[in-house]
Formats: C-alpha cells, sequence, structure tokens
C-alpha cells in the first residue's frame, strides 16, 4: 500500500530551492525592526506601513509583479549593515531548513542596494556569512546569484557587473551565477545580450527571469540570445507547444513559484499553473517561493498548495525532486547525498 502524499510526506522530501530573493525573505517583523534600529523613515502617505499587520493586509492586494516590486524595494531600505543582511538570510534558512530545504541556489539584488549608498562588500559579506553559518548549524549547502535589474539601463548592468569587487566575487567563487529579474514586460531579454555574452565567457552559471507577465517569446530570447541555463517561471512556457517540446528534449530547468504567481494575478489560482502540463510533457520544474515575506509563504507552503490543487502522486513528486536535485548547481557529490534520501524518503512512504 502507497500512502497519499500529504504535508508530513512533502516535508520529508529532500527540497532544492532555486528561486528565491533573499531581500524578498524580508518579514514585515523585521522591516519594522531594522527600520526603527537604522532610523529609516517609511513613507508617511502610504496606511500599509503603519503596522506589520497592515502591511500584510496590503501584500495580499498586489495586482501585479510592479505593484509588489514597489514595495520590495521600499522594504529593502532598512537593510543598512553586512549584520542587517546576515539577519535576513539567517532568518530565511531556518525557515527552510524547517521546511526540508537541503540546498539552496539564491538571489540577491546588488544594485538596489549600491544605488542608495550601501556597497557591495556590505551585501555580500552579510549574505555570505549567514550561507556559512546554514552549512555549518542546519547542513545547507548554498549558491548565490547576483540578479541585475532589467528595469535600469543595460549600461548600467554592465558597469556593476565589471566593477572590481563584483569581479572579485565571481573569481573567488563567493558569487556562481547571475540572473535578471525586476519588471519584465517592455525589458526583453536582448537588452542584456552584452552581459550575458561577458558572464558565460566568465564561466558563470546563466539564468534569467522569463515568461512570468512577460510573453513565451523571452523564454526563447532567453535560451537563445543570452544562451541561459535555466529559467526562472517560464509558466506562459505552457502556450507554445513546440518550444514546451524543445525545453524538455534539452532537459532546461524551470524554477516554478507557484504562490508568486496566483499573488501577483499572473493566474487566477493555483490550478491554473501549469504543474501537470509540464509533468505530462517530460518539462523538468523545481517549485519555489520566490519572495517568501511577500507572498504568503515559504517552500513548503509552495509544495503543500500544488498538492491541494493537483493530487500529485508519490510517483509525481519523486519526479520533481529528481528534477530539483539533478537540475541544481552544486557538485555531484552533493547530489548524490540528496538523491540518496529522496530514493529513502519515497521508498518508506511506499512501504508504509
Ligand atoms: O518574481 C519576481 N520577478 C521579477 N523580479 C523579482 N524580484 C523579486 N521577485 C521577482
Ligand atoms: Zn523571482
Amino acid at each position: 500500500m502507497c500512502k497519499t502524499p500529504n504535508r508530513e510526506f512533502l516535508q520529508l522530501l529532500p527540497k532544492c530551492e532555486h528561486h528565491m530573493h533573499l531581500e524578498g525573505a524580508l518579514s514585515p517583523t523585521l522591516l519594522f525592526k531594522l527600520a526603527a534600529q537604522n532610523n529609516i523613515t517609511l513613507p508617511k502617505d502610504d496606511e500599509s506601513f503603519q503596522t506589520a499587520e497592515s502591511l500584510i493586509a496590503r501584500y495580499e492586494r498586489f495586482t501585479s509583479l510592479d505593484d509588489f516590486l514597489q514595495y520590495y524595494y521600499i522594504g529593502m531600505s532598512v537593510l543598512i549593515h553586512s549584520s542587517d543582511f546576515e539577519a535576513l538570510a539567517w532568518d530565511y534558512f531556518q525557515h527552510a531548513s524547517s521546511d526540508g530545504l537541503h540546498h539552496a541556489e539564491v538571489f540577491f539584488d546588488p544594485q538596489a542596494h549600491t544605488t542608495r549608498g550601501v556597497s557591495y562588500s556590505t551585501v555580500l559579506s552579510g549574505f555570505s556569512a549567514a550561507c556559512e553559518r546554514a552549512r555549518k548549524e542546519l547542513g545547507i549547502t548554498t549558491i548565490l546569484t547576483t540578479c541585475f535589474l532589467r528595469h535600469l539601463p543595460p549600461k548600467d548592468c554592465l558597469e556593476v557587473f565589471e566593477s572590481e569587487e563584483v569581479q572579485a566575487s565571481y573569481k573567488s567563487g563567493a558569487v556562481k551565477a547571475i540572473g535578471l529579474d525586476s519588471s519584465e514586460l517592455d525589458f526583453p531579454p536582448e537588452l542584456f545580450t552584452e552581459l550575458y555574452g561577458k558572464a558565460k565567457k566568465a564561466g558563470l552559471r546563466l539564468t534569467a527571469h522569463a515568461g512570468e507577465e512577460g510573453p513565451a517569446t523571452y523564454i526563447t530570447s532567453a535560451l537563445d540570445v543570452l544562451g541561459v541555463d535555466r529559467i526562472d517561471h517560464g509558466i506562459r512556457l505552457a502556450e507554445d507547444a513546440d518550444l514546451m517540446k524543445r525545453i524538455a528534449a534539452q532537459g532546461t530547468l524551470l524554477t516554478v513559484c507557484p504562490l508568486s504567481n496566483v499573488v501577483l494575478r499572473c493566474v487566477e489560482k493555483i490550478e491554473q499553473v501549469p504543474i501537470r502540463t509540464f509533468l505530462d510533457a517530460g518539462v523538468k520544474f523545481s517549485i519555489n517561493s520566490d519572495d517568501p515575506a511577500y507572498f504568503g509563504g515559504y517552500i513548503l507552503d509552495n509544495y503543500v498548495a500544488v498538492q491541494e490543487a493537483f493530487g500529485l502522486s508519490v510517483q509525481d513528486w519523486e519526479t520533481i525532486c529528481r528534477a530539483g536535485i539533478e537540475g541544481s548547481w552544486c557538485g555531484e557529490e552533493r547530489k548524490s547525498e540528496m538523491l540518496g534520501v529522496l530514493e529513502k524518503v519515497v521508498g518508506e512512504w511506499r512501504k508504509d
């Protein structure tokens, strides 16, 4: 007898998260605490900033990606010291660890900090300290990815990429990948061809948000023009059957974020996230939280929401977790460890 998957089973699965913006883990509680500590004045003309409760209530009424992004950028204005960045990331790792996270490939937005006078080394030292602590105390392995803000001029992105501090972090291996985030519509991947060409030459891993609000053609451009190894979100792939076949055949991983898609109104409900379509088409994907403090849930909440909407089988979950492990950018040894845990969890669940 094989039990149906429930929250307990989903918690036990060895999860890899590939799409999580560290700045998006800033809970209202930590936001207000750091604002007070750092003497940051939050907008007075927006009543949402009165209390943690009113802010959460506003988060439940996002109307689009851009509507969310204004709060995301205001929120991170409270992050000033290296210790603030460390506290933020540590908060995330603790949540994710209790959700059964084993490996995290996380984003951060250097330009969102350097443009307001916080240095890259302040940001990186805080995040790196939290990653080191997560490895030692929680057994979570991590990879850091610098994301570039696509609403800013491509030449500014290139300048940051080429700056001494950022280059040093790639050379030392502290950061291993680049990504592209922020407003998607009107900022197609082609704008960043030079940036991605240089990053590829430098031996970095490449990913980009594409097909979240933007059309499936942005996914094609991210693959063909930017040469990405992975697509973040990519839900609009389901609108293009030929492209779906291609992505399945080449094994490109999509990092799907179900709760985010509902909260930002890319879909009306979880049932419309193309989970079943991707499974049936052999498209590989992982399930992720994107900005957990803003979208009402961490990684396990996303797994549970998918289970409630789709009633997946143990086999389906094995397929999803295996794709997440094999599509990770960690070493083969780490992947084998996680595959071993997956086999054990699935085997035990089937036996009971
Ligand atoms: O979901 C997202 N999309 C684009 N940019 C972002 N920055 C944080 N989260 C997101
Ligand atoms: Zn994202």
